[in-house]
């Protein structure tokens, strides 16, 4: 994916009170594992709400590179004809995941427990990714990394095990990649593989394990963590996978219905896992007007919709335990704190070091040259908020679709426009992004 070639610089300018209903895309965690669970079922796996982005895209192209068939029949529906567990082929080519750290981590924990051997790339933003998290517990289960840059970073090629062995792994940071890997790579082994998490990350590659008719179970571990056991060699059968509209996504109007005055937005099918939904619970801390309506489930994935009115926001301090619950939102919530009054501290955000961007200094660069006070201190971030913006400021996305949306998202409200100096990685994770907030009326030109 090389979109830098042709950056697609914007401007957000206030427009006033923001309204209307829509849905955004399907969730992207889901989405990937859809089509990589299908692709490991027996049968057939239809999907629909599937996210159309480029990030779920490149790992549908994996799945096929990788023996299932993977078809388009419809607007954001998919079918998949999978290969079986462990029935993956050599792949002819090296699988390219573009900017997407989900699809390489969780295909490569796919991968290991099957006989073959396949070469992982991706664009400069993933090749800078920590990759040696992934494949450390790979390697305890018999897969081999026989090629690889320094750092442990991509491009490398892995050997996946001719006989995995389960493993009983304690994740070094909490990380539902880093787990899903493991239980991926699990599904070939005999016998039991079980990760512990210290701090629960998301749980959708366990709900939708089950869904698929593996033995899987998870029960607390200490105060905030999650020791799950997974039952190896199953035979995973296709099933039908309704994606929910994404509460990452989600994020960005409902931000910007909270700090543009007069808004009032409606966002249905939001996912309401309350392993993703950290950002809600802090925004309502914050005072933010958000209620929850038509709450249902499918899958074990609860949702709703959201309604989301302008509120008058105050700083509030977000402790570290909360961040496996919106490891993507801090950017997002970053300028919600700083159009509150008061000063907001977010805690324990070590994780945004190794993200598409080092997200904790590019959050801090974005307020800053829009005329926001912000401190980064150890793994803290300290926002001061005056309950305006200035703005005028140009913001450096570095590769980083959440970079992009959340300036966007501040333009919406500061007293002069925001400008993003490339908007072309929306497309990784909300295509729609653009036109979808400009139905709600915001002012991008
Ligand atoms: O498993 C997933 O679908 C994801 C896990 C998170 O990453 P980590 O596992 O690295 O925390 C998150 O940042 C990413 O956007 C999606
Ligand atoms: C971190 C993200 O995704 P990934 O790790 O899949 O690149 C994200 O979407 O914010």
């Amino acid at each position: 994916m090389t979109h830098s070639d042709q950056p697609r610089p914007l401007q957000s300018r206030a427009s006033g009170a923001l309204t209307g209903k829509v849905r955004v895309p399907g969730d992207k965690s889901i989405s990937h594992r859809s089509l990589i669970l299908g692709a490991l079922s027996v049968g057939e796996t239809r999907i629909t709400g599937l996210l159309e982005g480029e990030d779920v895209l490149n790992t549908a192209k994996s799945m096929q590179a990788l023996g299932a068939a993977v078809e388009r029949t419809g607007d954001f529906a998919w079918r998949v004809r999978g290969v079986g567990v462990a029935g993956f082929a050599q792949p002819k080519a090296p699988l390219d995941f573009g900017n997407s750290g989900t699809g390489c981590r969780l295909v490569m924990g796919a991968v290991a427990g099957c006989p073959i051997s396949a070469v992982f790339d991706g664009d400069t933003s993933l090749r800078t990714r920590p990759m040696r998290r992934i494949f450390d517990p790979l390697e305890k289960m018999g897969a081999k990394v026989i090629a690889v840059v320094e750092g442990g970073k991509l491009p490398l090629t892995l050997q996946g095990a001719r006989d995995p062995l389960p493993i009983t792994y304690k994740t070094p940071v909490a990380s539902a990649q880093i787990k899903s890997a493991v239980l991926l790579a699990g599904l070939a082994a005999p016998g039991t593989t079980t990760v512990i998490e210290s701090e629960a990350s998301r749980d959708h590659t366990e709900l939708m394990l089950k869904h698929f008719g593996a033995d899987i179970t998870s029960v607390m571990e200490g105060q905030h963590g999650r020791r799950i056991t997974l039952v190896g060699q199953p035979e995973l059968h296709g099933a039908a996978v309704v994606v929910p509209a994404d509460p990452s996504s989600a994020a960005f109007p409902v931000v910007a219905a909270l700090i543009a005055e007069g808004s009032d937005v409606v966002l249905s099918d939001v996912m309401t896992n309350p392993l993703r939904t950290g950002l809600f619970t802090t925004l309502r801390e914050m005072g933010g007007a958000i209620e929850e309506s038509e709450v249902r489930g499918d899958a074990g994935e609860p949702m709703a919709s959201l309604r989301v009115r302008a509120s008058k926001l105050r700083g509030v301090e977000v402790p570290p335990e909360r961040a496996p619950s919106m490891i993507d939102e801090y950017l997002v919530l970053a300028v919600a704190a700083s159009f509150a009054e008061g000063t907001t501290i977010m805690r324990g955000l070590h994780e945004l070091r190794v993200k598409e961007s080092d997200r904790l200094a590019a959050t801090a660069d974005m307020l800053r040259v829009n005329g926001v006070k912000v401190e980064i201190s150890g793994d803290d971030l300290i926002v001061e908020g005056r309950g305006h913006v200035p703005g005028g400021g140009l913001v450096a996305t570095h590769m980083d679709h959440r970079i992009a949306m959340s300036a966007l998202v501040m333009g919406c409200a500061s007293d002069q426009p925001v400008k993003v100096d490339d908007t072309a990685f929306i497309a990784t994770s909300f295509p729609d992004f653009i036109p979808m907030m400009r139905s709600l009326g915001a002012d991008f030109s």
